[in-house]
């Protein structure tokens, strides 16, 4: 079953999401992606035969956008790597979004490895 799934990392962790995406491109084929913009367009050069369907940055209200996704039940999975050490200027907009995949129960991953762990899982299916 395909499934849809957010895509999304601060500047400082897209290598990490250019690398788990490349490593997982036959799965990611099968199912569609929203991401925020920027990260979108680094899913996209790492995997280019991977529709990626964007949001608006994440400070410029992307973050809230995929919410929104999560609130009305379109989001399968979030995979999510925030980077820990950076001030973030949309750091409310962040909470936000973590706050509604709580709220959802949405499956989530915020780091490479436990990304590896859900498709380890067979999120991505086998
Ligand atoms: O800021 C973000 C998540 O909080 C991500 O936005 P970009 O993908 O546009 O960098």
């Amino acid at each position: 079953m395909a499934l849809t799934l957010a895509l999304v990392a601060h500047d400082q962790k897209k290598p990490d999401m250019a690398e788990w995406v490349a490593r997982h491109h036959q799965e990611l084929r099968r199912h569609r992606i929203v991401s925020t913009a920027t990260t979108g367009r680094v899913v996209g050069e790492a995997c280019p035969d991977v529709p990626v369907q964007t949001v608006k940055s994440g400070p410029w209200g992307g973050d809230q956008q995929i919410g929104a996704l999560i609130a009305e039940g379109k989001i399968d999975a979030l995979i999510f790597f925030p980077d820990p050490l950076t001030p973030m200027p949309h750091d409310v907009d962040v909470k936000a979004l973590l706050r509604l995949a709580l709220v959802y129960d949405v499956p989530c991953a915020f780091n490479p490895a436990t990304a590896d762990l859900l498709v380890k899982a067979g999120l991505l299916g086998k």
